[in-house]
């Protein structure tokens, strides 16, 4: 398209018609010379190029000089090497056109080879290519270009224009000057390049010894060289940071463990993993282990912005190497996955369409039939035709496992007791083929309509949508084959998706999440039938990967009903822990399955599957209070199952006190009821005289002593309900239980000891009149340690009071405020009336 020079002899052009651009643009001129072209004599040369051409000149005359000087030598001290080497080269195949030189010397053998070379293998029409290539270069060049392209071009077509004035002047039989010459042009490019960069400047004497090399291999070799420099360098810098690392100092100051940066604390989390990697070389004998992860969790929470609490408990789930790969991946989203709708076609047809779409995807694994990865899409995938006709739903990957583990069956009666948006209650549905009856219950209103759309787009008709709290449910119809309960959790598997998970959790979140989870587990498992003649199972998920809301909960609900675990059927995956921490799960744990973002690329989920094996509600779980032996804050679902939490209430105080532990003491529980009114006052009242508080606090932790010897009985009682076969899940036999009951009765006289040593204490508090008559058991001591919440009963009476003559006084100023307001207001009224009585 761009103008066209003309080569025509007579330099005539022959006018086709006077285009507009013809008329305004000159033909195109060439600065350089084509070789084998005439070149217009007025050629004129730009100041710098003038500058360069001289300096150059004056190089090619210098080393002319040297080099004759040189060769003048060489022949006086070693006359016959030449000989020798000139025949050497002789031999050479490569070359059997260069022709034998007198004048041969070490120093020209370098340069020779590949100029000579390329003389005789380039013909004319290459010569031109290379040399139109250098005049685009002049030509598309200006004076502000890079000056080493500049350079490069330049050189090489001065060079050839040095050797045909050579080869002009002088004979023949100069024709190895002439070569050395034009060597030199090459190694003067090789030399700029040394002079430029410093680093190369030792490297190009070493090339000149590389006589088969060409000038592009010369620099390929440069290069070569320089990424081992550097690739040395970066290696002794590593050693000098590892040798910095093995002297990692302890911040012993509040002051030192502050950091500046981003990067100084990734230093130090790696400094301390190196440590902690290798205790005990790499400790600085002070401090201990504790204290280094104390630091460390500090640096990853600063790091990766999560809380406190939340990084210890991630700290307790994995080993720190696979802690930072969790931490990592749980920075990026994971793949975009959709599920086909099988109920309205086929994921090769679907596939097919989306390709045509310009979606770029792949089967999700071998594991699903009906996952799909999406990898790039030139359309929205929640728009697309095909989205909207229902044939596809966009699912994370992990969210297909506890459908699959579920395995549903055609005809059969199926519950999904949380099930908004619909992503799983769908799929379950397509895998019934629309047979049967799929009840789709979710406690939130506005969530249930996703689920009406969803089934509606999709085509899902063997459906009953319901709007319960699922703790209910069981109230409402049982005899189902199978349950889901997708339970409602932390979210602690989907940090990458919604990142305020990592600052917004705490243990209440957890404590809440548990109990509701723990409630709607028992409930789900009395809504199936264990007479089914196809299923009886229930699958328990969550995209938490928090011990607490999966392996707790599975555990619990294994003591609680006639369920045992069986395999999910999925054959990737973690299993589930059997131990954790302090806690020993039951050893069928281990059958459920595990999903992490870092191992299996998914949304961190849990999955378990269990078997109803009779109907029976065991016994235990109404008469036995307490016996679960992994709760730290126990939850009060056991005797109060049938009352209703709002799940995921706001956070009030009112609610942690429901998860305070249970007290065993009647009276206590009487009283605690008997106040309830007046509590939710006191509650609003700021306690002034925390003193007091603390001290009560402290007595308390006296008490834990005292009551040891009341847990090793606790001890007793659930060693003893362990050894109680694992299939009678909870039947327990008359002698146990009268057993139970002693060890218990001892218990709770040995608790009534302790209270009397607490009264003693406490009598010497004298603003405390009346104390609980009971003390509390130690656990219980701990935990309101634990969740530093305030024993509202031992606030005075007298507090409560003063807040009800508060209370009465806002109200009057609310009633006088009132009242002036109305009669401003009638005021007011009058007043336009009369105005408008005027006009
Ligand atoms: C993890 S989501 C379920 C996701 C759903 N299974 C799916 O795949 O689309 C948990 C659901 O439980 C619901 N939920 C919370 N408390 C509930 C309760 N007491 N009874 C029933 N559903 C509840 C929430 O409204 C929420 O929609």
């Amino acid at each position: 398209m761009g103008r066209k020079a003309r080569f025509n002899k007579e330099g005539e052009v022959v006018k086709k018609g006077p285009g507009r651009k013809a008329k305004k643009q000159k033909d195109p001129s060439f600065l350089i010379p084509i070789p084998g072209k005439e070149t217009s004599p007025d050629k004129k040369l730009s100041r710098h190029q003038k500058l360069r051409a001289k300096k150059r000149q004056q190089k090619v005359q210098e080393r002319q000089q040297k080099q004759k000087l040189k060769q003048q030598s060489v022949k006086l001290t070693n006359g016959n090497n030449a000989v020798d080497e000139s025949s050497e080269e002789s031999d050479d195949d490569e070359f059997p056109l260069r022709p034998s030189t007198s004048g041969f010397s070490d120093e020209n053998k370098l340069w020779l080879k590949p100029k000579k070379r390329k003389h005789e293998e380039s013909d004319v029409e290459e010569e031109e290519e290379s040399d139109d290539a250098s005049e685009n270069d002049e030509e598309e060049s200006n004076e502000e270009q890079d000056e080493e392209s500049e350079v490069e071009g330049e050189d090489e077509s001065e060079a050839e224009d040095e050797d045909q004035s050579e080869v002009e002047d002088e004979d023949a039989s100069e024709n190895e000057d002439e070569d050395s010459l034009k060597v030199q042009k090459l190694s003067e490019f090789v030399d700029d390049d040394s002079d430029e960069n410093d680093e190369f400047s030792d490297e190009t004497d070493d090339d000149n010894n590389d006589d088969d090399m060409l000038p592009i291999e010369k620099q390929s070799k440069k290069l070569r060289k320089k990424q081992e420099k550097e690739d040395k360098l970066a290696e002794e810098e590593l050693q000098m940071n590892i040798a910095d690392q093995e002297k990692f100092i302890f911040p012993f100051m509040e002051a030192e463990k502050e950091v500046k940066s981003l990067q100084d604390v990734q230093q130090r989390i790696r400094e301390v993993i190196t440590v902690l990697s290798n205790f005990k070389t790499l400790r600085d004998g002070v401090h201990s282990r504790a204290e280094y992860l104390d630091i460390l969790k500090d640096d990853l929470c600063v790091y990766y912005s999560y809380n406190d609490f939340l990084m210890e408990k991630l700290m307790q789930i994995f080993p720190l190497s696979e802690l930072l790969e969790f931490l990592e991946a749980s920075e990026v989203q994971r793949p975009l996955t959709i599920r086909t709708n099988s109920l309205k076609t086929r994921r090769r047809d679907l596939a097919q369409a989306l390709i045509n779409r310009g979606v770029n995807l792949d089967p999700v694994g071998k594991w699903s039939k009906v996952g799909i990865v999406v990898y790039s899409s030139q359309v929205p995938m929640g728009a697309t035709p095909e989205y909207l006709a229902g044939h596809y739903i966009i699912q994370g990957a992990s969210s297909m496992l506890p459908v699959m583990a579920l395995a549903p069956q055609e005809n059969e009666r199926i519950l999904d007791m949380s099930a908004a948006p619909g992503g799983k209650a769908s799929h379950i549905s397509a895998i019934m083929k629309n047979t049967g009856i799929l009840f789709a219950n979710d406690l939130n209103k506005d969530r249930i309509k996703a689920v009406v759309g969803n089934f509606h787009r999709m085509g899902v008709v063997n459906s009953v949508i319901t709007c319960m709290d699922g703790r209910k449910y069981p109230s409402y119809m049982k005899g189902f084959d199978r349950v889901l309960l997708d339970a409602p959790c932390t979210g602690t598997g989907v940090v990458a998706k919604d990142q305020s998970v990592k600052t917004s959790k705490d243990e209440v979140d957890i404590q809440r999440c548990y109990n509701l989870q723990r409630q709607l587990l028992l409930a789900a498992i009395d809504c199936v039938s264990a007479k089914s003649s196809t299923g009886g199972y229930i699958v328990y998920s969550t995209c938490s990967i928090l011990p607490e809301e999966n392996e707790w909960v599975v555990d619990f609900a294994l003591k609680k009903r006639n369920v045992k675990l069986v395999e999910t059927g999925l054959d990737f995956g973690t299993d589930g822990f059997v131990n954790y921490r302090q806690h020993r799960f039951h050893p069928t744990l281990k059958l459920t399955k595990r999903f992490y973002p870092h191992t299996h690329n998914m949304d961190g989920f849990f999955v378990a599957k269990l078997k109803k094996f009779s109907d029976v509600i065991p016994k235990s779980d109404t008469t036995e209070e307490g016996e679960d032996e992994m709760s730290i804050v126990e939850p009060e679902e056991e005797k109060e199952e049938d009352k209703i939490e709002e799940p995921q209430p706001p956070r009030k105080k009112t609610k942690i006190d429901k998860n305070l532990p249970k007290t065993k003491n009647k009276d206590q529980k009487k009283k605690q009821g008997g106040t309830k009114e007046g509590k939710k006052e006191i509650k609003k009242v700021k306690v002034k005289d925390r003193e007091q508080v603390e001290e009560i606090r402290t007595n308390k932790n006296i008490t834990t002593a005292n009551s040891q010897s009341n847990k090793k009985n606790k001890d007793k009682l659930k060693n003893k309900n362990k050894q109680q076969p694992e299939s009678s899940n909870g039947k327990v036999s008359k002698k146990q239980n009268s057993e139970k009951k002693k060890l218990k009765q001892k218990t709770e006289n040995q608790s009534n000891s302790n209270s009397a040593t607490n009264k003693n204490i406490q009598s010497n508090i004298a603003h405390k009149k009346k104390k609980k008559k009971n003390s509390e058991s130690s656990e219980d001591s701990k935990q309101v340690q634990k969740s530093k919440k305030i024993d509202w009963m031992d606030v005075p009476v007298q507090a409560a009071s003063q807040l009800q003559k508060k209370m009465k006084k806002n109200k009057q100023k609310k009633q006088i405020g009132e009242l002036k307001k109305s009669k401003k207001q009638r005021n007011s009224g009058n007043f336009n009336k009369k105005k408008m009585k005027k006009r």
